[in-house]
């Protein structure tokens, strides 16, 4: 057996068929009405680790005072059918936005708090991390001691010291959610924590947000059965509340809020991005395809032409992350928020 047969390039496996797509355009789908955040957090309790959790949080902003504080969310929310979950609908994000840009805020003199979905990638270890680019390569085994193959000391050096230095000075902090219910009630207890900072705190909302969910009062304890000869799953989803214009109306007041557009189809990339803003009165928001994302992104805000942000093809070929563009945009826009909130004190 050749022991360097390669396994086959890592590709994205969940690419669906288009010819089998549904044409969604069809009024077939009755709009989602909204339901409001008091209803939604009324009847869903939150995070029984929420408290905890939050105490951390007032640490961290306590110690960052007079610092600069991002609030990054990475990865996607999972809409659990079972109380005792076996089966879930996920939303997609490996989480490269996010532990991406988690990097480039830090080496910004940005302190990060990272609300990530659980065992997504992770700033620094995201280069190394145990599918792509497996840490185990990178190793070999020399007098029955392990050590780092000689030709990636150097890059991995690199990732190491800013790792350390991050850990050293209490510059990062990890917070994971799994579910939509998890995510908004962090979401909007650490909004409260952020408070104190104002203008300083930045929201950097990369998740991938569920958009309907199964409330409590309707999901089954136990793994649903399937009975033999088949029978129809229906599902009635809600709709999960538009929890962005509490964030800008209510949870945040004073904080520069950013929040990410995903779509498919091109052709409704920039009407949707700008259907948010004007719907949220926010202060950015960067659009971004599915298919095209590491390589481009548009940012619309308020009183400004639409910005693309694009690698050129010899940047793409040198490996350079887009983040290392966007991320300094993002702070020249929110030291001009602080500029502006501290003169108009
Ligand atoms: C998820 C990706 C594409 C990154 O991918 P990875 O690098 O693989 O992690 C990220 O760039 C992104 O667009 N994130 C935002 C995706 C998203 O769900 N955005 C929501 C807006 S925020 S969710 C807000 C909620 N729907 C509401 O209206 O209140 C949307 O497009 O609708």
């Amino acid at each position: 057996m050749d022991s360097h047969i390669k396994s086959p390039p890592t590709r994205r496996l969940s690419t669906g068929e288009r010819e089998n797509a549904i044409d969604r355009t069809i009024p077939l789908f009755p709009p989602a009405i909204e339901i409001d955040e008091h209803n939604y957090f009324d009847n869903n309790e939150p995070p029984e680790y929420l408290e905890d959790m939050i105490c951390c949080a007032q640490e961290f902003v306590s110690f960052h005072e007079n610092n600069r504080v991002v609030l990054v969310t990475s990865g996607g929310t999972t809409v659990p059918l079972e109380n005792q979950t076996v089966r879930f609908i996920d939303n997609f994000s490996a989480g490269t936005r996010g532990a991406t840009s988690a990097e480039y805020f830090l080496e910004n003199g940005y302190a990060v708090i990272f609300l990530h979905r659980q065992f997504s990638l992770l700033p620094y270890s995201r280069h190394y991390s145990h599918s792509t680019n497996c840490f185990l390569d990178f190793m070999e085994e020399n007098d029955g001691k392990v050590l780092v193959d000689p030709k990636y000391q150097q890059e991995m050096l690199s990732v190491l010291r800013k790792y350390q230095t991050a850990k050293d000075n209490n510059l990062l902090l990890l917070l994971p959610f799994t579910t939509i219910n998890q995510y908004l009630h962090t979401l909007r207890a650490l909004s409260v924590a952020l408070q104190p900072l104002k203008s300083r705190a930045l929201f950097y909302l990369a998740a991938a947000v569920s958009d309907f969910f199964v409330p409590l009062h309707r999901i089954p304890e136990h793994k649903i059965q399937s009975k033999a000869g088949g029978n129809k799953l229906v599902m009635n989803l809600d709709p999960v509340p538009k929890f962005l214009n509490r964030l800008v109306d209510k949870w945040a007041p004073g904080a520069m809020i950013i929040s990410f557009k995903l779509e498919t189809d091109s052709s409704i990339l920039l009407s949707k991005a700008k259907q948010a803003l004007e719907r949220y009165s926010h202060q950015l928001v960067i659009g971004n395809l599915l298919q095209t994302r590491k390589r481009e992104v548009v940012f619309v805000e308020p009183d400004a032409p639409v910005l693309w942000i694009r690698l050129t093809p010899e940047q793409e070929a040198a490996g350079v992350d887009i983040e290392s563009l966007i991320i300094p945009a993002v702070v020249e826009r929110h030291s001009a928020w602080i500029r502006e909130s501290d003169n108009s004190v």
